[in-house]
């Protein structure tokens, strides 16, 4: 059996003075698409931070592919999106890729490989600023996927986009953890959770459940994952 590409144990986080996570234990099997679902609010980004090692913890471990969470030796291997754009407005699509492949040595033909995949070929040379919000997450996440990393965090790549662009990207998720990506894709829109193989649903800083989407509906006789959400936050289950 192979070991999770995540693991996290009694994770506590304050911000603000607040405790945000609440001990969190979790793990993140490889190859798979993990969805992190919970209301506006609930740490998912919190907890984004802490697998990409950029948040201060109050205590627990995050172990990511072995090592610490953040160590020099993973830096390659895991990418993480977040919510802001991390492109450069003023340069073009092509350049912004170029830019991040040259960072990473990695060779021309991932900028086209990335290009195809997030479907960007035909705006390779509008300037990142000119672009829709939706295109420009598409450049963030083509930023991501550069290096080829074996895990990607990605908070919230849909949020505004159509629901075509929607189910394409589901779609490329699922073709990169088909090639062995260990993706966790943050989402608050519920009726993401059947795109995943595994869905992590977080209330107020504390994990509810850890299940497949069917199992989820199936252990609590709901047709679907917001139903489910509903009867697991109204149940208090921990
Ligand atoms: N920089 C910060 N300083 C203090 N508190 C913060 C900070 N960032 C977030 N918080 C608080 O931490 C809690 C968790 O926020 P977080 O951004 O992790 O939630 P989220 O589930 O990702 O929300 P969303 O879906 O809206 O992005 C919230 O109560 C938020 O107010």
């Amino acid at each position: 059996m192979t070991t999770p590409a995540v693991e996290v144990s009694g994770l506590v986080v304050e911000r603000g003075g607040r405790t945000v996570l609440d001990g969190l234990d979790l793990e993140i099997l490889r190859g798979r698409v993990t969805g992190l679902l919970g209301p506006s609010g609930c740490g998912k980004s919190t907890l984004i931070r802490a697998i990409a090692g950029v948040q201060v913890v109050r205590s627990g471990s995050v172990t990511v592919l072995g090592e610490p969470a953040g160590s020099a030796v993973n830096r390659r291997r895991v990418a993480y999106m977040t919510q802001a754009s991390s492109v450069y407005p003023d340069l073009t699509v092509e350049q912004n890729l170029s830019y991040f492949a040259r960072l990473s040595a990695v060779g021309r033909d991932r900028v086209e490989a990335v290009l195809s995949a997030v479907d960007l070929g035909a705006q390779r040379g509008s300037l990142t600023r000119e672009l829709s919000g939706g295109q420009r997450a598409r450049v963030s996440l083509a930023a991501a996927l550069i290096a080829e990393p074996e895990v990607c965090l990605l908070d919230e790549p849909t949020v505004g986009l159509d629901p075509v662009l929607r189910r394409d990207l589901w779609r490329l998720f699922g073709g990169l953890a088909e090639s062995g990506v260990t993706l966790l894709v943050s989402s608050h829109v519920m009726d993401e959770a059947d795109r995943c193989d595994v869905v992590l649903l977080m209330r107020e800083g504390r994990m509810i459940a850890q299940d497949s989407p069917a199992g989820l509906r199936a252990a609590t006789g709901t047709a679907d994952i917001e139903s489910a959400f509903l009867a697991l936050a109204e149940g208090g289950a921990a």
